[in-house]
């Protein structure tokens, strides 16, 4: 299979499980060719085949668009995405789920370059990024309503960052490759609020959606 044409993407994510509509195999298209382009000149993402790309990155997030359907998130959420790096989960994220406001936060000027890109490309719905440390996002965008990251940090550290710029009802997920902890002796104020597996090829992988303590839902 060459390229990451519409109908070439659309035949992936089948064999992958999904059914895409025409415009989310357009997007995801777009999204594909302008990540190969940028990752032949920096370091993106480990692949430059765009089926791996679709198998080991893209999955996660329709996966995760599913998953936040089933939170108990406002109408129109504002969210971040720390450490985003390419664009992932967030960007083919919000090819599937453009609920609220989205911004993805990235330090590295060439990721955040190639988002911005991207973003110019694909012209996704109330999806931003942010040039800056998660540490350095103006505190006038919070308090937000998700707070959502993979691969950025160990998890009790993303969710000491999250504490104190989440709503009351605020729920933060990390993107894991194992089972939720059954402890929150690491983080305390903080309950899970649920956890949920999914298959990408012979591995499982997870959401755990946390909330603070204080919350009785
Ligand atoms: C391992 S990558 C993960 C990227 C993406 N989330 C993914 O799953 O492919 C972690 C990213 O966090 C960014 N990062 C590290 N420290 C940061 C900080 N303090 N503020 C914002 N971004 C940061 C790095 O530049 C890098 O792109």
């Amino acid at each position: 299979m060459g390229k990451p044409t519409p109908e070439n993407v659309a035949n992936v994510a089948r064999r992958l499980g999904r059914t895409l509509a025409q415009d989310e195999a357009r997007l995801l298209s777009e999204y594909l060719i302008a990540l190969l382009k940028w990752n032949k000149a920096m370091n993106l993402v480990a692949h430059n085949d765009w089926r791996r790309v679709m198998s080991d990155l893209i999955t996660d997030s329709w996966h995760l668009a599913d998953y936040l359907e089933s939170l108990p998130l406002p109408e129109a959420p504002n969210c971040f995405d720390l450490g985003a790096g390419a664009g992932l989960p967030g960007i083919p994220l919000r090819v599937f789920w453009n609920a609220g406001e989205y911004r993805m936060v990235e330090i590295r000027k060439k990721r955040v370059a190639f988002m911005r890109y991207a973003l110019s490309r694909l012209k996704l719905a109330q999806t931003d990024v942010l040039g800056c440390r998660v540490e350095d996002v103006p505190q006038e965008l919070f308090p937000a309503d998700l707070i959502l990251s993979r691969a950025f940090r160990p998890w009790p550290e993303v969710l000491a960052f999250a504490a104190p710029h989440l709503t009351q009802n605020g729920v933060c997920i990390i993107l894991a490759n194992e089972k939720a902890p059954t402890s929150m002796t690491e983080a305390p104020g903080w309950k899970l609020l649920s956890s949920t597996s999914y298959s990408v090829g012979d591995k499982t992988r997870y959401f755990w959606g946390f909330t603070p303590e204080s919350i009785s839902r």
